[in-house]
């Protein structure tokens, strides 16, 4: 690929506090535009490899840049606009529930106000449009009043990815999106990942357990086995066998 890389990872160490590899010696970079699919068994550091992106869990040695700059002494504004900047989807969708939809899609966009605003909720007309909008790119712009937890799982991961859309991403890391949904439910919240990163050309970058569905989606594979990467290909040359070392426990 020809573009710039907006992620990339150098001699990048985590060791947690307990002494656990969570990453050992990775070395990749993530075009803008990408689509990349991360397997690896549990425990493999797939989740690890995701929150180091935006600071969630700090690195022990190397270094990772976001649009070629070092993160490592981000502080501050500059995190509070590195985390503006990268949008994060979760496993158990982690929504207000028992607040609104409208609520929750407009939690995305707190880091555009000063704190005393958001806290009451003085988000402008034009936030409460753009929260509209956001529903209406996950088709659920009628449940803009419904209570988070009145939705069904599929539901609320849409709203959870409208949330995200607030804050104007580039980036959007997914960290197993699908692991509590049915097949169908699936492939509707797949399918907006990706037309999120054709239409808008976000950066999204998804942990799998589903090597089927990594190779539905992905436009390159990174697999990673206790915390290092066994294998790195576009999705064009992936093999069966390649996959399996990815999933050898030994
Ligand atoms: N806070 C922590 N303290 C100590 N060890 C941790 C911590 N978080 C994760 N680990 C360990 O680091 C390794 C990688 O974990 P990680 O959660 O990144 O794997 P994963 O591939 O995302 O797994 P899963 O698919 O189950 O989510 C595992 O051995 C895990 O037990």
């Amino acid at each position: 690929m020809d573009k710039a890389p907006i992620i990339s990872f150098k001699n990048v160490n985590k060791v947690y506090a307990n002494g656990t590899v969570g990453l050992k010696n990775i070395n990749f970079e993530i075009p803008q535009g990408e689509f990349l699919v991360v397997v690896g068994l549990s425990g493999a550091g797939k989740s690890t490899l995701l929150r180091t992106i935006n600071r969630m869990h700090e690195i022990t040695s190397g270094e990772i840049q976001v649009e070629g700059e070092s993160i490592k002494t981000y502080k501050g504004r500059s995190l509070r606009l590195l985390r503006r900047k990268i949008g994060m989807i979760f496993q158990n969708f982690n929504l207000v529930k028992r607040s609104s939809v409208a609520k929750n899609v407009l939690s995305g966009r707190v880091s555009y106000y000063p704190t005393w605003k958001s806290i009451l909720g003085l988000f402008s007309t034009t936030d409460k449009q753009k929260a509209v909008q956001a529903l209406q790119r996950v088709s659920l712009a009628e449940k803009l009043y419904a209570r988070a937890d009145e939705l069904s799982g599929g539901q609320q991961q849409r709203v959870a990815i409208a949330r995200t859309l607030m804050q104007d991403p580039k980036i959007i890391l997914a960290d197993e999106p699908i692991a509590s949904l049915d097949p169908l439910t699936t492939k509707t919240v797949m399918d907006i990942l990706k037309r999120l990163n054709q239409e808008d050309g976000i950066t999204v970058i998804v942990n799998l357990h589903s090597v089927a569905l990594a190779r539905e989606y992905a436009d390159r594979i990174v697999g990673l086995r206790a915390g290092e990467v066994v294998y790195d290909e576009p999705i064009a040359a992936v093999t069966e066998a390649d996959l399996n070392r990815v999933y050898q426990t030994v």
